[in-house]
This record gives structure tokens, sequence and C-alpha cells, in this order.
């Protein structure tokens, strides 16, 4: 132990931390529509107008909590110049806060000094929604109001009453702006054509990455994150290309750099090579595939178990009768009474959707019927890696 040292290294890096989640760019690049549509839905603020509610949309990591941080901060500034304007933003995110009664007492508490905050329990729904309608109108000015990851809540109460807030007269005195945020492509069109016509009076809708539009992104953190000429050439392109193929995820593409600086710096390398970012994308789809499985059921992960066995033996692709063999052996074995061919068949289509195994369904001709046949699409070495805990725990 004693001979354990931690000595600092700085030779690939400048600014690690321009690399992570947390780091807000001064610019946005490569959102230039979306910004430009943003940009004219919150025109009314900086007029001194009553602002429009407004709904954005799209898939996980494409810029819209960055986007809307972004423009706010600009409103903000801009908005300060014009004596007329007196401008409040609050932004909470619903993820964890899961009811409209939790994400209305969440408002009230960021409205209220921290001296006077509510509890979680114990008011009248009714009554927190009156507590926060006061905070508003007391505000006075323009308020707007970010609910990000709005699809969290489970009721669409305060979806309904916030945005109607002027038009029902619960806020006389304050400009309100709701401002709604969600990667959740169907939460639009699940919700009541009521809550739909007031949230979404204004809509934008952020599209995935596409590999030029990662590679600006990718190039703005270079120039904080790195040290002077430690990337090589083809590295930020190859970092945006994967980016594009995994659904053009910014942050996907942010990490997979990030994952390749951390392997040159382990290797005591000077550069970060495209060798680099091969590693660290085999390192971040195990990382993936092993936090997929580990969240997955017991009976789930005995029917992969049962795949990879047979992947291992040289068996696969495999037909499902096949699979349901081995797993019931496997359950047996442990002394689990086993699930259903039927189960067993949806464990293998959830898998398959979770990118873990591949199947193929092959038609027999006229008479033969249909059969699936199934493998392993990731290595048999990180599907062991994710079912480890829960085989050991119960073997
Ligand atoms: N155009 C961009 N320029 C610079 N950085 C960006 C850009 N778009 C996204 N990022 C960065 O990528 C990460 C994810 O972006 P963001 O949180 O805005 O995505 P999102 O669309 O809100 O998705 P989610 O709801 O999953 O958070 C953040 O670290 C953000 O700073």
């Amino acid at each position: 132990m004693s001979d354990i040292k931690f000595v600092p290294s700085n030779d690939i890096f400048a600014r690690r931390e321009a690399l992570l989640e947390e780091w807000t760019p001064d610019e946005l690049v490569g959102r230039d529509e979306e910004l430009q549509q943003y940009h004219s839905a919150l025109q009314p603020v900086i007029n001194n107008e009553t602002p429009s509610n407004i709904f954005l949309y799209g898939k996980s990591g494409v810029g819209k909590t960055a986007a809307t941080r972004y423009l706010l901060r600009a409103l903000e500034r801009d908005a300060e110049s014009i004596p007329e304007i007196d401008l409040h933003t609050v932004e909470i995110n619903c993820d964890g806060l899961n009811s409209s009664y939790q994400a209305a007492v969440s408002l009230v508490n960021e409205l209220r000094d921290p001296s006077d905050q509510i509890s979680n329990t114990g008011y009248p729904q009714a009554s927190v929604y009156e507590f926060l309608f006061d905070e508003l109108n007391d505000l006075g000015g323009t308020v707007l109001i970010v609910l990000d990851e709005v699809d969290h809540l489970e009721d669409d109460s305060l979806l309904y009453q916030l945005p109607r807030a002027r038009s029902n007269n619960d806020v006389t005195d304050t400009k309100l702006g709701v401002i709604g945020i969600s990667n959740d492509l169907d939460f639009r069109s699940g919700l009541s054509s009521k809550v739909r016509s007031s949230l979404c009076e204004k809509e934008v809708s952020f599209s995935a990455y596409d590999a030029n539009e990662l590679r600006l992104v990718l190039e703005q953190r270079r120039e904080v994150a790195f040290q002077d000429g430690v990337l090589e050439d083809g590295v930020i392109e190859m970092c945006a290309a994967f980016g594009a193929k995994d659904s053009g995820d910014a942050r996907k593409a942010l990490d997979l750099l990030l994952e390749a600086g951390d392997i040159a710096r382990e290797d005591g390398s000077e550069t970060i090579t495209e060798s680099c970012v091969q590693r660290a994308r085999d390192r971040l789809q195990r990382d993936q595939v092993i936090e997929g499985i580990r969240n997955y059921s017991q009976h789930g992960q005995l029917v992969l178990y049962a795949l990879t066995q047979l992947q291992k033996n040289g068996a696969t692709p495999a037909r499902t009768r096949e699979v349901q063999d081995a797993y019931e052996k496997i359950a047996s074995k442990r002394q689990l009474s086993p699930v259903s061919e039927r189960s067993v068949r949806d464990y293998l289509g959830e898998l398959e959707q979770l990118g873990i195994i591949g199947s193929k369904v092959h038609n027999q001709g006229k008479d033969g019927g249909k059969y699936k046949e199934h493998q392993l699409v990731q290595s048999i070495d990180s599907v062991e890696n994710g079912l480890s805990v829960l085989l050991d725990a119960d073997a």
C-alpha cells in the first residue's frame, strides 16, 4: 500500500471538466434552426407582451435544456436594459417529482424565501396552487416557468392549471409563460386536447444531431478541454460519426471524447488516437450493456444467461425452443419455477430491444410455419459481467 502514489498529470487535458454534463458552453453551436424558432417564440417577452407558452420536444441529448438556458440567459441580459421589463425565470426538473402536487410544491419553494418553505405533504392540492398563484402575483412583471422533463408528471393537473392561470384569472398581476420540455415523443400526442392547446401554443422540435453538427459541438469543447495538439487527426470526426450513429445525442458524443482522453491518459500516451476512441466506445458500450442487464428482472437475466451458455458452446443462433430448454434447466438447478414459454419469448423480444441480442425470423416455406433464432450481439464478456452479480448472489 505504501507504494501507491498519486502524481498529478495534465499532459492530455487542460480543463477536463469542460467535457462533463454540467458544463454550459457560452455559445450553442449546431442548433441554428431550433434557436431561431425558439428565439421568435420568446420575442413577446422582450416586447413586454404576454409570453406564449412553449413546448420543446426531441430525443435525449439534443440540446433542449442547453438551448433553454442559453436563450433565457440572453433574454435576461437584454431585458435588464429595458426598464419596463421585470423578468423572472424559474426552472424545475420534474424527474423525481412525479405528481403535479409535488411539482407545484417545488415551484412554491423555488419562489419563496428559504426561511418560508412548505413541506412535501399535508396541504390540499388546491392550497398549494393558491400558494403558487400568490407567489406569482406577488412577483409581478414577467415570469417564465421552465418545466424540464415534464413527461415525468403522472397527472396533468398542473399542466392544465398553470398555462391557463392567466385566462382563469388566477394570475392577474403577472405576465406568466410556461416552457415545457419533453424527451418522450409520444407525450404531446397523449395530452388531452385542453392541455395541449394551452401548453403548446408554440412548439419547437429539436432534431437529432447529425455528424456535422456533432463535430461543431466537439470542436468547441476541444478548444477548452484539451492541451494543444493532443488530438490526432480524425479523432473528432470519429467521435462525431459514432455519436450520430448512436441516436444523435451530444451527451454520448462528449462522453466518448472524454473516455478517449482518459484512455490516452491511462496509457501515458502523448496523443489521443483513433484507436483510443475505438477502445472508449467498446468500454462505454460495455458499461451500457452491463447497466441494462443489471436492471433487468431475475428471469430475464436467466433467459439471457441460457443464451450466453449456448453461444459459448457454439450453439447459436439458437431457436426459441432451445433457449427455453436451456433456461428451464438453469432455473430448476436454482430451484426456481420457470416462467412460461410465452414469457421467455417476451424476454427475448425485450433483450432484442435493449440491443443485447439479435433475433431473426425464418420462414420454412408454405407449410413449415415460422421460427425465430437468437444470438448475442454484445460480447460474451460484457454480458457475463452484467449477469454475474445476480447469478453469483443466487447460485
Ligand atoms: N449545441 C450544443 N452545443 C454545445 N453543447 C451542447 C449542445 N447540445 C447539447 N450540448 C451538451 O450536451 C449535453 C446534453 O444536452 P441537453 O441536456 O441540453 O440535452 P436535452 O435535449 O435537454 O436532453 P435531456 O433531456 O436528456 O437532458 C449537455 O452537456 C449540453 O451542454
